[in-house]
């Protein structure tokens, strides 16, 4: 059985700075992940399916096409047929700003090219990550990193200092188009970033005079979000509180992990919460090795 973990994508800011043709928002965004993730298993088995469980799955049930099958198509060369028995334990909130759905297709790419022994380096896979959603190549490393054009220009983001991150949802869903239609105003200009932030202090500093460009939509469309934020920015310790994505979920910027689980526990129990670390600029395994045989 292999196991792929598929952390949720945090924006710490996102400018929107233009719009091409087709509709599509240019955006400038520093994403991170962590810390609360989804989990994907595979066995092999003679044909592709896919099973869900875990306190979101039943949300899904419905989806006629998961991200998670479109994924492994995607792997598929044309004329090629690979099985697996895909199991997906859901605990990210669907249509929440954190890029669930971006990150299971992201797992399902990792693991099935192992699984099927595919072969394919992170650049490849990035770029069959891109069709299947703006999100997803930026979840194919899941490493903090700064995202421009719809999503497809990737490069490593600031070194970051050790902090927490809680995430709070308030168990509202909030569709992403609706989100970017209801955006009103210009464009604003990509961020200037430092090359490294000596703590969460600094880093908090800068990110303070930038901002997420969805969060006033999301709010017109989700006036929940104001209750989250203000609940946020009276945590002992919240160096910044903000939106990621298009929302609904909300992030609190804290100087340890420890501070951010402290926290999470006093959020109302009606909200969906979770705080600690981050993955990826920390020691945390993303490509766990087989578990059991
Ligand atoms: C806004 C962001 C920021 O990281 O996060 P989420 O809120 O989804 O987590 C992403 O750009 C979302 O990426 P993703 O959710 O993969 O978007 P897609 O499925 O490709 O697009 C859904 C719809 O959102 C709009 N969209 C998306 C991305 C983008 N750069 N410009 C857009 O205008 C388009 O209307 C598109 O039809
Ligand atoms: N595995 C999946 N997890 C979440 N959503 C999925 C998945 N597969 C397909 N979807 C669809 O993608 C939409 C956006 O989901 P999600 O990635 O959770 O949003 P966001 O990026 O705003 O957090 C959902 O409303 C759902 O219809």
């Amino acid at each position: 059985m292999l196991l792929e973990p598929a952390p949720a994508k945090v924006n710490l800011y996102l400018h929107v700075t233009g719009r091409r043709e087709d509709g599509y928002h240019l955006l400038d965004s520093l994403a991170v992940f962590g810390p609360a993730a989804d989990a994907l298993q595979a066995v092999p088995a003679e044909t592709l399916s896919l099973s869900l469980e875990g306190p979101f799955g039943d949300a899904l049930v419905a989806e006629a096409d998961n991200l998670v099958l479109r994924a492994a198509r995607a792997l598929l060369p044309e004329g090629v047929m690979h099985g697996a028995a895909l199991r997906l334990t859901k605990c990210l909130p669907v249509a929440s700003g954190i890029g669930g759905g971006s990150a299971d297709a992201a797992a399902a790419l990792r693991l099935l090219n192992r699984l099927w022994a595919t072969g394919l380096d992170e650049a490849a896979l990035a770029a069959l990550a891109a069709p299947l959603g703006a999100d997803v190549p930026v979840c194919v490393a899941s490493r903090p990193a700064v995202m421009q054009g719809i999503g497809e220009l990737i490069r490593p983001a600031p070194t970051l200092p050790e902090c927490g991150l809680l995430l709070v949802n308030p168990r509202v869903p909030l569709a992403t188009p609706a989100v970017f239609r209801a955006r009103q105003g210009g464009f604003s200009p990509p961020a200037v970033l430092p090359e490294s932030w000596p703590d969460a202090a600094a880093m908090a500093t800068d990110l303070a005079r930038l901002g997420n460009d969805l969060e006033a939509a999301a709010l017109s469309l989700c006036s929940p979000i104001g209750e989250v934020l203000a609940a946020l920015r009276g945590q002992p310790g919240c160096l910044l509180a903000r939106m990621s994505g298009s929302g609904a979920t909300c992030f609190g910027l804290f100087a340890t992990p420890a501070e951010a689980e402290t926290a999470a526990r006093a959020m109302p129990s009606t909200w969906w919460a979770s705080g600690g670390g981050l993955y990826g600029a920390r020691p945390v395994s993303l490509h766990p090795g087989p578990v059991g045989v």
